[in-house]
């Protein structure tokens, strides 16, 4: 089994009956939503919320019971991927373009387990350029604010086109080689107007879970 199906299937083994589960995005979350439709096509009843229009399509397909957010107050647990970890549970998200939805799912989950292979661990953040989804308007103001602080900065394409969000924006993929303070510049970035919101995930997670390429899984609760 490769390292992102272990983590995922590992993080599966938490859902229980009754409970409103949070849906991912990525080829990690990927495993785990077909783990779910698995456990569910056995018996296990649940209703889930998806962060992406991919991954709600995907849900659908496979038949897991979907609930529209007006109702439901709060989400039992949210299993979602990550591109960088660092050893305090901060994070990376957004390589798949889905970080605003991923976020607001986080927030408001009881519990956000965080499924990766051991590629995504790191002593800093930062290699992996930081996701920051923006409006399209007037969006050079916008990105002359991120380059304030200290970024090299690229609009995220797709064929040849500006890659749009499932919010109707656009991304700016933000390299700052090292981030020293994820909270401080969380804060920063999302002060500057026309961000909606960026890929730092701090003090959010509940659990890590980590896949190995010899087989072995690892879970890291937040102390
Ligand atoms: O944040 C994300 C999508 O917006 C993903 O969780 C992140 O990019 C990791 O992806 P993968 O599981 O494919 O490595």
């Amino acid at each position: 089994m490769n390292p992102k199906q272990l983590a995922a299937e590992k993080a599966v083994e938490f859902i229980e009956d009754g409970m409103v589960v949070g849906l991912g995005t990525g080829s990690t979350a990927y495993w785990a939503i077909h783990k779910i439709a698995q456990r569910i096509q056995e018996g296990l009843r649940i209703r889930a919320v998806a962060s992406s229009r991919d991954s709600e399509e995907l849900a659908n397909k496979l038949g897991i019971p979907m609930v529209p957010f007006s109702e439901i107050e709060v989400i039992d647990l949210t299993i979602d991927g990550a591109d960088e970890v660092d050893p305090h549970l901060n994070l990376i998200k957004g390589g798949g373009g889905a970080l605003v939805r991923e976020k607001i799912l986080a927030s408001n989950s009881k519990r956000f387990f965080v499924i990766v292979d051991e590629s995504k661990r790191v002593e800093h953040l930062g290699q992996f350029p930081l996701p920051v989804e923006i409006v399209p308007f007037a969006a050079n103001f916008t990105i002359n604010k991120l380059k304030e602080l200290g970024c090299n900065t690229r609009i995220r394409m797709s064929n040849d086109k500006e890659y749009i969000t499932d919010n109707g924006n656009i991304i700016v993929d933000c390299n700052f080689e090292k981030i020293v303070e994820p909270k401080e510049l969380n804060k920063q970035i999302n002060l500057i107007p026309g961000v909606v919101d960026n890929g730092l995930f701090t003090r959010l997670v509940s659990s890590l879970i980590i896949g190995y390429n010899d087989g072995k899984v690892m879970v890291i609760d937040q102390p």
